[in-house]
């Protein structure tokens, strides 16, 4: 299969830039709505007549949803488009933002939230297939990590402007606007988005069901994008499951911060993405053999950073160290996006869609099972939780971290031996290496097939 992609060292024209800021705002709206609840947690509770546990299944329930839709996604994104879904991704989270607006039972603000989530698991992924259409594959990684900024103001926006509108516009009107506004974006989208480069043909493909398994194997089964998972799975959950859940009571609980400290260290983790994410975009799509290294550097240095964490005596560690800490964690959000230029990569166009979306459930999978297992270890009760509570408690996350890392070690060596083996059959590679004595002995050709490298 081939790739109609804009040629390598294209100019960016200005109508392509359009169609995918078009695109972005998506994202930026679904960072906004999946973080909405940080700051309306307290009231949720008045609300919904509900304890802290309650609150948490909000958040488990929405990345659950959000883990689970991803290979749907990249498959639907591979049949219809990304115009389409981002459609439909726009509409399903203003529906479900009004329904929040409205609900006052618990069970229907659940279903509100699990109605947004499926919206926004179908976002992220559909704007990394407009990028890998509409930009050359060597600037891939620019924009995704320039689209994974836009999150990051979506996620700014959720912190003080929201707190500022729920405090003058109260609950109803807030979240009402904000669907209706959602709603209304979704006709943006319809108008204005392009699957293609004026003057290509679609890149979508229609499959049987049985076609529809064999696509998501063919995806899986490849080394880059088995990598892919597993970078993504190693790099984001630590950050992404602080700031969604427990970094705020492990700083106030734990740590002794005020409530004040926590947010303002806790919005490390989206500021510091903000700047470093298209730092680092833009060094890896002009440098992708500094990918992994990359990669490599975060997870030593997380390993580092949890081992000082943890073991830390009474598990109440000096505050400036608190602050690095939060700080070198952050970057794993950017690093993370690595996981998707391996991905863009390692699979023809035809397949990019599934496999970002089987990529992009490796983060999602990590931080549903660290939120859920914090929470089990912790016991239920997370007001009455000490510092050495949480010490037990965040060994969910030692734990996942050196799973992760052990998995990228496997199918980095993996991956590396099918791209030579794909060289030596005298084929293009995404990336000039050189053997090292890490690497696994050659393997016999017959064992690479050859769509596996691009
Ligand atoms: N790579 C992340 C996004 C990111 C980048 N910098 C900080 N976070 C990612 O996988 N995002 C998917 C999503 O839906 O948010």
């Amino acid at each position: 299969m081939s790739s109609v992609a804009a040629p390598l060292g294209a100019r960016t024209g200005r109508r392509t830039l359009l169609i995918w800021t078009a695109a972005a705002v998506v994202y930026l709206l679904a960072v906004f709505h999946r973080s909405s609840l940080g700051v309306a947690g307290l009231e949720a509770a008045d609300r919904f007549h509900i304890g802290s546990a309650a609150l948490g299944t909000f958040t488990v329930l929405q990345i659950g949803v959000y883990a689970a839709m991803q290979v749907p996604t990249g498959l639907l994104v591979d049949r219809f488009g990304p115009r389409a879904v981002l459609t439909t991704a726009a509409a399903f989270m203003g529906v479900g933002q009004l329904l929040f607006a409205v609900a006052s039972a618990f069970p229907l603000a659940l279903l509100a939230r699990a109605t947004l989530g499926m919206g926004d698991a179908m976002t992220f992924v559909s704007v990394l297939r407009l990028c890998a259409a509409h930009f050359p594959r060597d600037r891939y990684a620019t924009y995704t990590a320039l689209t994974a900024a836009f999150g990051m103001v979506g996620n700014l926006a959720a912190t003080v402007p929201l707190t500022l509108l729920l405090d003058s516009a109260g609950w109803t009107a807030t979240f009402a606007a904000a669907g209706a506004l959602t709603s209304c974006y979704a006709l943006v989208v319809a108008l204005r988005v392009r699957d293609t480069p004026r003057g290509t043909p679609a890149q979508t493909t229609a499959l049987s069901a049985r076609e529809v398994a064999q696509h998501v194997r063919a995806a899986w089964s490849v080394p880059g994008t088995r990598l892919g998972f597993w970078v993504h799975f190693s790099t984001m959950f630590a950050p992404s499951s602080l700031g969604l859940l427990w970094g705020f009571p492990y700083l106030v609980q734990a740590q002794g911060m005020t409530a004040a400290q926590a947010g303002s260290v806790l919005s490390l983790l989206v500021l510091v993405a903000l700047v470093l994410g298209p730092a680092i975009g833009e060094l890896t799509a002009r440098h992708p053999t500094a990918r992994l290294p990359f990669v490599w550097a975060y997870l030593g240095t997380a390993t580092a950073v949890w081992a000082v964490l943890l073991g830390w005596p009474g598990g109440v560690v000096p505050k400036p160290l608190v602050v690095v800490a939060i700080g070198l964690l952050s970057i794993g959000g950017p690093a993370s996006s690595i996981a998707f230029a391996l991905a863009r990569d390692y699979n023809p166009i035809a397949r990019v869609g599934t496999a970002t979306g089987v990529v992009n459930v490796g983060g999602f999978c990590a931080i549903t099972v660290t939120c859920l297992s914090v929470g089990v270890l912790l016991g239920g009760n997370t007001a009455d939780a000490t510092p050495a509570d949480f010490r037990v408690a965040f060994l969910a996350i030692a734990v996942l971290l050196v799973l992760g890392t052990w998995r990228t070690w496997v199918w980095w060596r993996r991956a590396r031996a099918a791209v030579f083996a794909a060289r030596e059959r005298g084929e293009a590679v995404p990336v000039r290496i050189r053997r090292r004595v890490f690497d696994l002995p050659a393997l016999p050709v017959a064992e690479v097939r050859p769509e596996r490298v691009a």
